[in-house]
């Protein structure tokens, strides 16, 4: 891929989980509504992505968009997930459109999802004995306003698929930590995504070949209830990391290669 790839929400912890592993691999257009912090590869646009303008601006000549900008906060209020994650999503998509760019990339999360752990499952379903898996064939549930605007942004990008030809994957996010998965959380340990395996997955997304897709994004845990068959298929991801093999924060078994 020789044309720019832009990575709205550059600065944040997905963002720097995806540089870290890709810096060399493309030519970034980063974009954030918060300046640099620090040396970056590649241009950097300051703007919001709920600025239509701007972000037409930010897609010239651009071939691919990973658009992880918004609130991530479980907790955030309706204005500010209405504002940053429905208009923004809307608007990264519209201007993706408008500018000919190829492919979409959008953050979406397990909290789209998060009313399938009723009362009855959990915690038996953060076990690896237990057998549900959540393909992404599954009617959004979410249990707040943020996971309401994630599925949003999975709905406006099918829209933006079926009605004007972009090729959209949602990749439901789990848990992204550094080093090692949480510890004395199983729900966490469950949707694990380790930041190499979280920029491996973002890789295929700009390498592969689809039409809409939705896909879980964690790693091959032992624990699972959300599956990564169709990250396989789709996109061909293979995750290298596993919260089985750690104790704490000590990995104590090294995947094969
Ligand atoms: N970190 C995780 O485990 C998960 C993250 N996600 C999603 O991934 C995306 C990134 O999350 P994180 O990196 O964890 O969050 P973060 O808060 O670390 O980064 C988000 C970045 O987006 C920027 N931003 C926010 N609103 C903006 C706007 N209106 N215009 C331009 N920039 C804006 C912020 O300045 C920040 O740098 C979010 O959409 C989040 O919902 C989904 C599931 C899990
Ligand atoms: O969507 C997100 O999910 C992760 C995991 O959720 P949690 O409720 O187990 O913490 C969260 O850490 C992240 O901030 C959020 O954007």
């Amino acid at each position: 891929m020789d044309d720019p790839v832009l990575l709205t929400g550059a600065g944040g912890r997905v963002g720097q989980a995806i540089l870290g592993g890709l810096a060399d691999d493309y030519e970034w257009r980063l974009l954030d509504r918060e300046p640099p912090t620090g040396e970056h590869p590649g241009e950097y646009v300051v703007a919001d992505v709920t600025d239509y303008d701007a972000i037409r601006d930010a897609m010239e000549g651009v071939s691919a968009v990973i658009h992880l900008a918004g609130d991530p906060r479980p907790e955030a209020p309706w204005s500010s997930v209405l504002e940053n994650n429905i208009d923004g999503a809307k608007t990264v998509f519209e201007a993706a459109v408008d500018a000919g760019v190829e492919k979409v990339a959008f953050a979406s999360s397990n909290h789209a999802v998060g009313a399938y752990e009723t009362d009855e499952r959990t915690p038996e379903m953060y076990r690896d004995h237990h057998e549900l898996r959540l393909d992404g064939t599954e009617l959004p549930r979410p249990t707040n306003l943020y996971g309401v605007s994630k599925a949003a942004g999975e709905t406006l990008g099918r829209y933006y698929h079926d009605q004007h030809g972009l090729d959209v994957v949602c990749v439901r996010i789990g848990n992204l930590t550094e080093g090692h998965p949480p510890i004395d959380y199983e729900r966490g340990q469950a949707m694990w995504l380790s930041y190499r395996d979280c920029a491996h997955l973002f890789d295929r997304c700009l390498q592969a070949d689809y039409d809409y897709e939705i896909v879980y994004g964690i790693s091959d845990n032992d624990r699972k209830y959300y599956s990564i068959e169709r990250a396989k298929e789709a996109l061909g991801y293979e995750p290298r990391d596993n919260s089985a093999h750690f104790d704490g924060e000590e990995r104590v078994d090294e995947p094969e290669a």
